[in-house]
């Protein structure tokens, strides 16, 4: 008997081949031609071929074939996988496409993944969309960039450029910015109801992104940027540049990058990543070069090239300034606008703003002392408080960033191979009901004792976000894992902190922070509800406002005073 794998049978089958398809139409080849690629794709699928392996004794989530559970993650993701955790345990496993990911969902196992094995999960995974299309020219930032001697280069000038001494420094620059922006607001309230109890509603988030924007460039390139006339425009670009890129880098909605065959029908998201690289990389060249020709020694760009020991490339510097400039302009305003929604909230916010203005009176001795002293040190610690709650009740990156490990990790019984992904849900470890009772409730005591003082264990880091320091139980305490934690923690939290801080005093000194009239614009507290962009790395607020008026006329003129040079630097003069 012949065997079917015999020359004779093989012949027909293919005669019977060829002459099927010259007798049927174009479209029906080309429908039988994919019909079969799909069935091969498909058996290759079950067959375990398309995606990593299965980790053992890690709980794997029910998954679909080919896409695995991609279209069940575009959506507020962390919620998603916080709901799986009640079901499936705290670590679990998903698959995306052709990758496995490990999700970690608690307190306890995020310090145990990313504190235990920091050497271990030490790299970011390479994405398609934002490695390949949106970065082509191989320019992206510190916190996406693959672990290697690239990266270590530099995240050694970034570590170095930022922190807690660095930091210090800055202080008459975050001061003086912080007073820039608060008559900024002043002057653009174009209504004479903040100097009475009536107050102006306001949207702040584009002031808070101004204030952190004027920081970084200076702080970079050492370039002013004019954002109340001139340059008001660029920096709106910017914003608004910047924006998309974060919603462009999210690890779950961009299914091309872990459907390889999406890639090519994602015409839109390429164009518009390209668009984007395009109109980023014109503003950061005209900033590059703004620097290297003023030879200014006061900013990164100069610190790095003036270095005789320097082994970094310009292309690896490139990479250091874009980091400066986007990493903390969305972050750092978002969170501090977050907090201002929350103090305008008559039944939750007025008590906390108020014992928060009484705090820093307390600690600076008065409203004079406190506007003058709050850059040097961060002496009122309800502020402190306040601000870490902030971080932690709205966790603007829900699930951080990703982290791709380069060794194998033993997890209790189970091995995660070298090269797995791993996600953070740092919103559901922020909201771990075991470390942070009532985690829904925004409660800045959750850090202090009964006088107000920063507990045990928080207080000797003044304002970090400590990841060694001990409690009574000897165990690390981690305030909240908004800033990451372990290897690859952010580098820019110093700054952040203090920004947040000095803004936070200044701000409140000046103003009274009420709910707005137009009872539309209230702040949703739920951040979850509150954001926009489910499918986006961060949340972004749906729009609200504020009410503002002057909380002490008298203290805003001798203030005006006090800042009258900077003020009229900055050209933020006004009538009243
Ligand atoms: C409130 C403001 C900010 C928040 C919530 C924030 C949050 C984060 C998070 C969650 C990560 C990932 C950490 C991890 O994988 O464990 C990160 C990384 C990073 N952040 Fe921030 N960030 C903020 C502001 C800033 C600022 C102002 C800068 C610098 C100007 C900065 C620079 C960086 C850098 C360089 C990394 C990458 C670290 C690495 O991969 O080694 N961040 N940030």
């Amino acid at each position: 008997m012949d065997s079917i794998f015999s020359n004779s049978h093989n012949e027909s089958l293919h005669n019977s081949i060829i002459s099927f398809l010259n007798t049927s139409s174009p479209l029906t080849n080309a429908l039988l031609i994919l019909l079969s690629v799909a069935i091969l794709y498909l058996g290759a699928d079950i067959s375990g071929l398309t995606c990593t392996e299965v980790i053992k004794n890690i709980p794997s989530i029910p998954s679909y074939p080919i896409v695995g559970n991609a279209f069940q993650v575009i959506y507020n993701p962390s919620i998603r996988y916080f709901e799986w955790a009640k079901e499936y345990g705290d670590v679990f496993q998903i698959r995306l496409g052709i990758k496995r990911v490990i999700v970690a969902n608690s307190y306890d196992s995020i310090k145990d993944l990313w504190i235990r094995n920091c050497n271990s999960n030490n790299s970011r995974p390479v994405l398609h969309t934002f490695h390949k299309v949106l970065s082509k020219s191989a320019i992206y930032t510190i916190g996406t960039t693959p672990f290697g001697e690239s990266y270590k280069k530099k995240k050694k000038y970034v570590s170095t450029h930022l922190n807690k001494r660095s930091v210090d420094s800055f202080s008459k620059l975050i001061g003086d910015e912080t007073t820039c922006a608060v008559f900024r607001v002043l002057l653009n309230s174009k209504n004479e109801q903040i100097y009475g109890r009536k107050g102006v509603d306001m949207d702040m988030l584009k002031f808070v992104q101004y204030f952190s924007l004027r920081i970084s460039l200076k702080l970079t390139y050492d370039y002013t940027i004019d954002v109340d006339y001139s340059e008001r425009n660029l920096a709106d670009e910017i914003i608004y540049v910047e924006n998309w890129i974060t919603r462009m880098r999210s690890h779950t909605s961009n299914l091309q990058d872990f459907i390889p065959l999406l890639r090519w029908l994602s015409f839109d998201k390429n164009s518009k990543a390209e668009e984007l690289r395009r109109r980023r990389d014109e503003y950061m060249d005209k900033f590059f070069e703004y620097a290297q020709s003023s030879k200014s020694k006061n900013c990164l760009v100069n610190e790095v090239l003036l270095d005789p020991e320097r082994n970094i490339s310009i292309n690896e510097l490139k990479s250091i300034c874009l980091t400066m400039v986007s990493a903390g302009l969305d972050n750092t305003g978002l969170n501090l606008d977050y907090c201002l929604g929350h103090l305008s909230n008559a039944e939750k916010g007025y008590r906390i703003q108020s014992i928060a203005y009484q705090e820093i009176l307390n600690s600076y001795g008065s409203a004079f002392n406190a506007w003058k002293n709050c850059t040097e040190e961060f002496s009122c610690e309800y502020i402190v408080a306040l601000i870490r709650e902030t971080l932690r009740h709205m966790t603007v990156l829900p699930l951080s960033l990703p982290r791709e490990t380069t060794k194998d990790i033993h997890y209790h019984n189970a091995i995660i191979p070298k090269g797995t992904i791993l996600f953070m849900n740092a919103y559901a470890g922020n909201h771990d009901p075991k470390y942070f009772p009532e985690p829904n409730n925004f409660m800045p005591e959750r850090y202090l004792n009964s006088n107000l003082k920063l507990l045990d264990g928080y207080n000797n880091q003044n304002g970090r976000n400590c990841v060694n320091c001990n409690n009574n139980t000897g165990g690390t305490i981690i305030p909240s894992f908004s800033f990451g934690v372990g290897s690859r923690m952010c580098s820019g939290n110093h700054l952040a902190f203090k920004e947040m801080y000095v803004f936070l005093i200044r701000f409140l000194l000046m103003f009274q922070v009420n709910a707005p009239l137009d009872e539309n614009l209230t702040m949703e507290l739920d951040p979850i509800k509150l954001n926009e962009k489910p499918d986006s790395i961060a949340i972004e607020p749906k729009l609200y406002k504020v009410n503002l008026s002057i909380r002490d006329l008298e203290f805003m003129e001798n203030i005006k005073k006090h800042e009258e040079k900077l003020l009229i630097k900055n050209s933020l003069v006004f009538k009243k």
